[in-house]
């Protein structure tokens, strides 16, 4: 099978690795372009909803063999033949991370759907966009903290590898589960940037400090004059944290 070899999760990424840069383009030609730009600063990349209806399943397969990191942000939920079918298929593309709602039925799915493969499962508890007016809006009962660590826990029971989170949550989800989950925090802004639609933000030595592996940045690197400069800032802020 082709992909990255089967990592321990309580392996520490390298610094480099600790920066995911979302590449939330429309086109291969725009990847290509941003890749380039970026160079040998970023060598993980996180391929979402808006590239892989675009051709990103296919440029993710070029990053691969070109040596880079992919994370594979599907955010797949359906009911659980259909989840477990479709991470059986995911994980013959050679990623090295897969998103999966964070729902008891998905994650089981998945985590059977992926079995013998070294692609790894990361639950999204509570989209960084949101916060708890959102969820009362949405007919949850409870707030933010209360379901990140419900779903915590939940995923632990279905032993996925990791969660995405905001920076806000990862000091107690690493506190309860030490090692044992990645915790992949988005909604990441250096200081002085625009929020956009994001409501749950830290700065990257912030979510650091509070726990996280693994920063996903998108806007603040990829709609910046100077991508590369832009990454290099927010590494510099990662090691120096
Ligand atoms: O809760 C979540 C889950 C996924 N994302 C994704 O991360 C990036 C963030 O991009 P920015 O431009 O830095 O805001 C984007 O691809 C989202 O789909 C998230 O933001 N929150």
């Amino acid at each position: 099978m082709p992909g990255a070899p089967a990592l321990d999760r309580t392996l520490a990424p390298n610094l480099r690795e600790k920066l995911i840069v979302a590449l939330d383009v429309s086109t291969p030609s725009e990847a290509s372009a941003l890749v380039r730009a970026l160079g040998e600063s970023v060598v993980f990349y996180k391929i979402g909803m808006e590239f892989a209806y675009g051709g990103g399943l296919a440029f993710a397969d070029s990053l691969i063999k070109d040596g880079k990191q992919v994370f594979l942000d599907l955010k797949l939920h359906d009911i659980p033949t259909t989840v477990s079918r479709a991470c059986a298929n995911v994980a013959r593309l050679g990623a090295r991370f897969l998103t999966v709602h964070a729902y008891p039925q998905t994650m089981a799915a998945a985590k059977s759907g992926v079995a013998g493969s070294p692609l790894q499962l990361l639950g999204v508890t509570v989209m960084t966009s949101y916060d708890d007016r959102d969820l009362a809006e949405a007919g949850f009962a409870c707030g933010v903290k209360e379901l990140v660590a419900r779903r915590a826990a939940q995923a632990c029971a279905a032993g996925l590898d990791g969660l995405i989170l905001s920076g806000e949550e990862a000091r107690s989800v690493r506190a309860r589960y030490g090692s044992n989950l990645l915790l992949v925090t988005p909604g990441i802004r250096p200081a002085g940037a625009q929020a956009s639609d994001q409501k749950r933000t830290m700065t990257p030595a912030q979510a650091i400090e509070a726990g996280a592996d693994y920063l996903v940045v998108g806007r603040p690197v990829t709609a910046a004059k100077d991508p590369k400069a832009a990454a290099q800032e927010i590494l510099a802020e990662i090691a120096a944290s």
